[in-house]
Order: C-alpha cells, then structure tokens, then sequence
C-alpha cells in the first residue's frame, strides 16, 4: 500500500494523474491518499476531494475559502488554506508525490516534500529551475528521489544509462516549435494571446503553453535537463521536432541513439513515474507508426526566439541566474496573457533583467547550496524590480537586440 500526495490537483498533470490513478489503483487496498492541493479552483478541488477521500484538502487562495470550505462541509475531510498549508501538507510523510503546481509557487512545497524521503515526481519544472542540484541532493539525502514527468526528461530518463555516462556524448531534447515555428522575429511582434495558446500538439496549462510558444519551455528543460542529469550545457542540444513523437534522445559514443517514443499524452511519462522502477500497465494509446506521415527534424531558429538562447546564458552564468530567468518571464508571461504587453517583450525584458542581475553580480558563483529563503530572495527581488519599471516600458527600451554577456 503507498501513501500518495497531488500538489496541483486541479491542473492538467493533476487531473491525469488522478484519471490514471483511478483507472489503475485500488483504494485502501493499492494506495491511499494523504493530501490534494490547488490553487484557487474551489469548485474542482471540493470534486476531487470528495471523490478521492484525501486525509486532507487544502487550497491556496483565501479568497475562495469561504467556497471551498461550504463545499466541503460534512465531509470529515481536514480541510486547510493558504500557502503554508500547501507546504505544510506537502511535508507529510508519504511514498509517492505528484508536484504539479505551476510556476514559483510549487517550490517551498516541491522542496518540502523533497526532504520527507518519498519519491517526488517532478512536473514544476520551475523549482528544480531555481533550485538546482540542491534539490536532487536533497531528495537523496533523506533516502527519495525525483522522477521526471515532463515529457522529454522521462524519454531521457528512460534511455538514459548511468553506467555508461562516460560514453555519453550529448541528451538531444526535442521541441515542437510551437504555434509559431517557422516565423521571423518580426512577424511575432503582434501575435495574440488566443494564437500563442493553441499549441499544435500538447494539451496543456496556460502558462506552459505561453512557454511552449516564445521557446522559454525549452530554455527552462535544457536547464531541467542539465540539473537532472548532472551534463554540462554544452552536452545538451534542442532540435525541433514538429510531430513530438520522439519525446528526446540519448547520444553514446558507440554510435547508438537511443530514443523513447509515444503519442503526445502526458499520461505516458506519468504511469512511467507511477510504476517505477516497473512499468505501469493502463489502456495506454498505442503509437501507430504506419499513421504516422514524416518524423522531422530541424535546428531551433533563436533569432526569432531568444528565449531558448537566454535560457544557456543563464545556465552558463550560473548561480542565480536561472532563478531571474525564471521570474522574469513568469512575470511576462502572465502579463502577455492579461494583455497587457506584446509577445516579443518577454524574451526582451528577461534579456534585460538578466543583463542588471549581471550588472549587479546577483547572480554569479556555481555554488550549489541554493537554498529556499535565497532563492526566494532573488525571485522577488527581480519581480520588485520589473513592477517598479513598469515591466516592459521600462526595460525594453534600447536593449532589443542586445546581447546577454557573460562575465
Ligand atoms: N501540462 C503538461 O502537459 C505539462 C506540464 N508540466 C509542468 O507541470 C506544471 C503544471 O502544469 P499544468 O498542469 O499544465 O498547469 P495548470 O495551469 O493546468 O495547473 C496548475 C496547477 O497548479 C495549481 N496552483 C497554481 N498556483 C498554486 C498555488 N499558489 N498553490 C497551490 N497550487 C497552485 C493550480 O490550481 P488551481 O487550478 O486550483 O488554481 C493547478 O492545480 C508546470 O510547472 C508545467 O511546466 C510539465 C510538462 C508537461
Ligand atoms: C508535454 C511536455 O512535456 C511539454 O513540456 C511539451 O514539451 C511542450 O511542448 P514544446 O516542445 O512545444 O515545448
Ligand atoms: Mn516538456
């Protein structure tokens, strides 16, 4: 029987997880489960947790408390809000967590249930982003481990032999380009919230399909990728792939290549988490390769998308540089969605935030001891200074096209 946790239940990886969990597991007999966490979707959080009988329930925004705790009245389910509930309940000791809350705030959650021993299953990419190795070496010291759900970091998992990592040449993560592969920087200048939400492949939560389109969802896995599996930047290649079909490869010396392959359905690399170390048998969509037309291949264009270029000057800096990465565009991001910028000020105010926190020696230094209340500090240290410039007005201003440098 494992004892099993959902931070971000209410999500798109949240949701399938449970899909896979209900069509896989047996309650009280295969697994139970200690805690569901959302963040403001009152109206799901009080389904799921009705459904799934957590020991408790906790929803992050005050605001919809009043909702959430009518819903749930009667049901003996503990119930809690607030951000330190979330990181209180994700401190519980279990066997198996699902980290699927979005952006900055999965990460004194993601980071609290690293130091119980369960093993953590890692979709926030944007914790592991900030943190680094710390951690993985977290997780490890208290006897856990993390498993990596997002897509391309699974396929590496998967074909990724830590015996012969001296005979590895290079990871090669894949992207699908987005809505918007094959443009010129200028024609992305006045592309829409609605364009830049239909990813061609993938299903997705608003944010990484923002990501997905300005490239910054492959600058944050190469950085993912590196921090994983402990490659330097230069060991690490991004190639296009339109049908994300290949979900990354595993280049060795000997001249094999070894890919996963699997149709764009995160429920794939989720049951591979959820069945590790075996495999995870459910009604799996299986690949038909004869339905499949080309596989192709392509190298990333980042003229047109910088962000995948910013995002290797920041793993190469080092230090806290991921982290102002990071912040910079969750800032832009949600501001691109509530309207209020282009989408070519997000890879242009990320430059420049990057560009002050170098200026400021912020963000230097490889040393890996990262922890949470730094970390924490340079994230709203660069979100200060990017509301105080007006986000994009401010900084965007004559650096277009001005080139990160490194130290
Ligand atoms: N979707 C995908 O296919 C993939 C996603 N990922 C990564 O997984 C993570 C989740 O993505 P996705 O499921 O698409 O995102 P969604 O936007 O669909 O879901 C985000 C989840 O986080 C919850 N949440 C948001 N803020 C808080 C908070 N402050 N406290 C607690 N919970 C909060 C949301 O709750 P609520 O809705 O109630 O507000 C929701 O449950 C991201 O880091 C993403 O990059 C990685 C690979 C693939
Ligand atoms: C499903 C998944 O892992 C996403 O991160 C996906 O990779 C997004 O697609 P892009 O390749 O377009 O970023
Ligand atoms: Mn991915």
């Amino acid at each position: 029987m494992r004892r099993i946790s959902i931070l971000g239940s209410t999500g798109s990886i949240g949701v399938s997880t449970l899909n896979l969990i209900e069509e896989t597991l047996t309650p009280g007999e295969d697994y139970e489960l200690e805690a569901l966490c959302a963040g403001r979707n009152a109206a799901l959080l009080a389904e799921q947790a009705l459904k799934f009988r957590p020991r408790v329930a906790v929803l992050s925004d005050a605001s919809q408390w009043a909702d959430f705790s009518e819903r749930m009245k009667g049901s003996g389910i503990e119930i809690a809000c607030g951000p330190e509930a979330v990181e209180a309940a994700a401190a519980r000791p279990v066997d198996w967590v699902m980290a699927a809350i979005v952006g900055i705030a999965g990460l004194r959650p993601v980071w609290a249930a690293a130091g119980t021993g369960a093993t953590v299953a890692l979709a926030n990419k944007e914790s592991l982003v900030c943190c680094g190795r710390s951690l993985i070496l977290r997780a490890e010291a208290a006897g856990g481990r993390i498993l990596p759900v997002d897509s391309e970091h699974n396929a590496i998992f998967q074909v990724f032999e830590e015996a012969e990592r001296a005979r590895i040449r290079r990871l090669i993560l894949t992207a699908s380009g987005g809505p918007f592969r094959g443009r010129q920087r200028e024609d992305l200048a006045h592309v829409t919230r609605e364009q830049a939400l239909k990813h061609p492949n993938w299903s997705m939560g608003a944010k990484i399909t923002i990501d997905s389109a300005s490239l910054a969802n492959k600058g944050l896995e190469l950085i993912e990728a590196a921090y994983l599996f402990d490659m330097p930047s230069a060991q690490i290649d991004v190639l296009i792939h339109p049908q994300s079909v290949v979900h990354s490869l595993v280049e060795y010396s000997d001249g094999s290549t070894l890919a996963q392959m699997g149709p764009p359905d995160m429920r794939v690399p989720i049951s591979y988490c959820l069945g590790w170390p075996q495999r995870h048998s459910w009604s799996a969509p299986p690949l038909d390769l004869c339905a499949l037309s080309t596989l192709t291949f392509e190298r990333p264009d980042t003229e047109a998308f910088p962000m995948l270029r910013l995002a290797r000057e920041a793993l190469e800096a080092g230090g806290l540089m991921p982290v102002v990465y990071n912040a910079a565009n969750e800032v832009m991001v949600q501001a691109f969605l509530e309207g209020r910028i282009g989408f070519l000020d997000i890879p242009a105010t990320v430059e420049a935030a990057m560009m002050r926190a170098q200026s400021l020696s912020m963000a230097f230094g490889n040393d890996l001891r990262h922890d949470v209340e730094c970390i924490e500090q340079a994230d709203a240290e660069t979100r200060a200074q990017l509301a105080v410039s007006g986000e994009a007005a401010h900084w965007t201003a004559g650096t277009q096209g001005q080139a990160f440098s490194r130290a």
